[in-house]
């Protein structure tokens, strides 16, 4: 159900709540977004680059480069104009590709009102630097209060109302903890929130991102196998020791383990991992099923997070010691031309460890190089 209410008959509620909300990219999960903001009934604008994807949201109520045939809310405006987007604008999401997010930051910060809250809406880890997203954004705006809006959300089922659930994550000061229904993150969690779309408030913007990062990463691995043939037994371990790898990440950064458990780690690691909807597990079955990189989607530019990603969270994970072995596989096959085969043989036949990794041991025993030969084998 799609609300439809011209933006002029909606009342700019100020310090009351969230009345305006620009969306920063007008790809699929930014029109899925705008369309849930203005289902929730707020005054939505999004900013696009592209000339016909603007003009077809204005005109015809559809995204068809990003999500043909899914019907958008006739009161959505959308525009190449930044300053335009941002005017009156009492939230703003970014959804444009994670490598793209300091830039956005730079465009959009002479044209916002102090204070006005900044939700990221992509997945990643700065390369390079290792920041989280939200970092970035911290250093690129100051003076705006900086979360993220993440969990198993895909773009085109959120934009056809089917009932989706996400958490909103900012930083809770003092203020907050003992008020956190006035905090920032409620204040946002309430401006998307509809009958379909149900946010839920955080105050772990680590944990948050952490999940949304490295389940990208893992979504890739879950795909791999599954072109190579495995099937449900392997991707159930894939999924379950990948989230441990989110939590030891997410822990040693100081994340919450059991933000990890909830929407934005295992409930989108879960999502991705399960469906080839999935650009990250889709890139990973191609690849498992021999599809050489640049013929995979048809040779289409496609955002895929978790490649890019795989370096900067193995890098992240190197710098603090914390050991994500599937990552560390997906990232030696995307970027270091590792034999997909013999890398996943050779991750099976690690030291066995304790469940969980309190129950410190490793107990190494001798590779069978035979053994893994034939897996790879198979896997080829
Ligand atoms: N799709 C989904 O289901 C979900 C996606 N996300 C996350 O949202 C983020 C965006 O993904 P999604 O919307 O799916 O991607 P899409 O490929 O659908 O759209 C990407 C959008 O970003 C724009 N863009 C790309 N590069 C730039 C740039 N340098 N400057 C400005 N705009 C740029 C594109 O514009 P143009 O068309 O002009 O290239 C396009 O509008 C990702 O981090 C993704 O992980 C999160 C949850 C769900
Ligand atoms: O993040 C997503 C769902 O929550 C979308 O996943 P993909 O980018 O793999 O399509």
């Amino acid at each position: 159900m799609v609300l439809d209410i011209s933006p002029e008959d909606l009342p700019r509620t100020g310090d009351q709540g969230i009345g305006r909300v620009a969306v920063i990219g007008a790809g699929a999960w930014g029109c899925a977004l705008a369309a849930v903001a203005r289902s929730a009934g707020r005054a939505v604008t999004v900013w696009g680059r592209n000339a016909e994807t603007v003009t077809a949201i204005n005109r015809d109520h559809e995204n068809p480069r990003y999500m043909p045939g899914v019907p958008l809310p006739a009161g959505l405006n959308a525009t190449m104009d930044v300053a335009q987007a941002c005017a009156g604008a009492d939230l703003v999401l970014i959804v444009t590709p994670s490598r793209t997010l300091r830039e956005m930051c730079g465009m959009i910060r002479p044209h916002l009102a102090p204070g006005v809250p900044v939700a990221l809406c992509c997945k990643g880890i700065e390369r390079g630097s290792g920041l989280l997203l939200s970092q970035v954004a911290e250093q690129e705006l100051p003076g705006h209060p900086i979360g993220a809006l993440s969990g198993p959300t895909f773009a085109k089922e959120t934009a056809l109302g089917h009932l989706t659930a996400a958490t909103v994550a900012f930083p809770f000061s003092y203020q907050d903890r003992l008020h956190p229904e006035t905090s920032t993150a409620a204040k946002v969690a309430v401006a998307m929130g509809s009958n379909a779309f149900r946010p839920y408030v955080s105050d772990d913007i680590i944990g948050v991102e952490i999940g949304g990062a490295v389940k990208n990463v893992i979504a890739i691995a879950c795909g791999m196998m599954t072109g190579a043939g495995f099937a449900e037994n392997t991707r159930a371990a894939l999924i379950t020791r990948g989230m441990d790898e989110m939590k030891r990440l997410a822990q040693v950064l100081g994340g919450r383990r059991e933000t990890v458990t909830g929407l934005s780690g295992a409930g989108d690691l879960t999502l991705t991992c399960s469906s080839r909807t999935s650009r990250n597990m889709s890139l990973g079955v191609q690849l498992g099923e021999g599809t050489p990189r640049e013929k995979c989607f048809d040779g289409r530019n496609v955002v895929v997070e978790g490649e890019i990603n795989a370096v900067s969270v193995v890098e992240l994970a190197h710098r603090v010691k914390v050991s994500m072995p599937i990552c560390e596989a997906v990232h030696a096959v995307l970027h270091k031309g590792a034999p997909l085969g013999e890398t996943f043989a050779r991750l099976w036949a690690r030291p066995i460890e304790g469940e969980p990794a309190s129950l410190s041991l490793s107990i190494d025993h001798p590779a069978d190089d035979a053994a893994i030969n034939d897996l790879a084998e198979r896997m080829s």
